[in-house]
């Protein structure tokens, strides 16, 4: 049975992605604290994939998530889920909102809360923790008088109680999470694809807007572009991407060798379909076809096939 790794303890949202994500694999799911440690263990070989938060429509990117994707052995992203978030407020019996005067989650649970506390807990003081249910357990170990957490962690904690349902400053939030695996055999494409990488480019004139011409000359939709600092270098950057395209697409594996061209470096971070389905719309330059048949027109040319 395959062992797959997530950010635990058990009753995170990124548990109820990965079980979404596993699906139908007859998979066993092996909590870790922290996200590097999760992708630390698939690089080790000790458990297969891992389920990682990628990046939150109210919060943005999970950070912890995208810098260790960046060091040590690559890894690739082989599927995508994408979840509703809306939290509890648990509390051991007897609390009320009155009382609280700690209240503990993770931090890109607090910041999507960040107005309902205002209003409803403004004087408690809030503790991050490595993940919501971190939270929650600390609240059944007494360190904390309340959690914000993911409505599934109540099974895991029955020694607690729901205060207060559906807390969500933005209604719809959504968190995007990914299957991560060591690099090997990639997902076939189906037309509905993502591809995903890290690039670091020199600090001139015009590099990263040269970059972003590589993919827009080939009709490719970039769907995310963020940027974190190097860490050993002030003022450096390395660019995460997100496009559609998979990179068996003809024009998806033209621009990605006019990126390695380019760039200091790129890092492959997966192709992958997208959790919506909603294919690539390509436009016909751009078309396998038209790929194939300029490729053949140059070597034809080339071999003297053609005047
Ligand atoms: O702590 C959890 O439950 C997680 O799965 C982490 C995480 C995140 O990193 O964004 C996942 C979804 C929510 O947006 C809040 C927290």
């Amino acid at each position: 049975m395959p062992h797959i790794a997530y950010l635990g303890p058990a009753g995170t949202f990124t548990e109820q992605a990965t079980r979404q994500l596993t699906e139908g694999f007859g998979a066993e799911l092996v909590p870790f604290d922290t996200v590097p440690l999760a992708l630390d263990a698939v690089r080790r070989g000790e458990v297969l994939a891992a389920g990682v938060p990628v990046e939150n429509s109210v919060e943005g990117s999970v950070n912890a998530t995208l810098d260790a994707l960046t060091v040590d052995d690559p890894l690739v992203a082989v599927q995508e889920a994408l979840l509703p978030v809306q939290f509890d407020l648990l509390v051991r019996p007897g609390t009320e909102l009155a009382g609280i005067r700690t209240v503990a989650s993770h931090p890109h649970a607090l910041a999507q809360v960040r107005g309902w506390l205002a209003e409803n807990l403004p004087d408690a003081e809030v503790r991050a923790t490595g993940s919501t249910s971190a939270g929650a357990a600390a609240v059944a170990a007494g360190e904390f008088d309340s959690a914000i957490a993911a409505p599934v962690a109540l099974e895991h904690y029955p020694s607690l109680e729901r205060l207060v349902g559906g807390i969500a400053d933005v209604r719809d939030a959504v968190t995007r999470f990914l299957l991560v695996r060591r690099p090997g055999q990639l997902p076939e494409p189906t037309g509905a694809d993502r591809t995903s990488l890290c690039a670091v480019i020199s600090d001139e004139v015009g590099t990263l807007a040269e970059m972003l011409t590589e993919l827009s000359l080939r009709g490719i939709n970039l769907s995310r572009i963020e940027s974190r600092p190097i860490k050993d270098r002030f003022g450096e950057y390395r660019f995460f991407l997100d496009f559609d395209g998979h990179v068996a697409d003809a024009r998806i594996g033209d621009a990605l060798t006019a990126l390695r061209r380019r760039c200091s470096s790129v890092r492959f971070l997966g192709s992958y379909p997208k959790a919506d389905r909603t294919p690539a719309s390509v436009r016909p330059s751009a078309s396998e076809q038209a790929f194939r048949s300029s490729a053949q027109w140059v070597e034809d040319v080339r071999a003297g096939r053609l005047a």
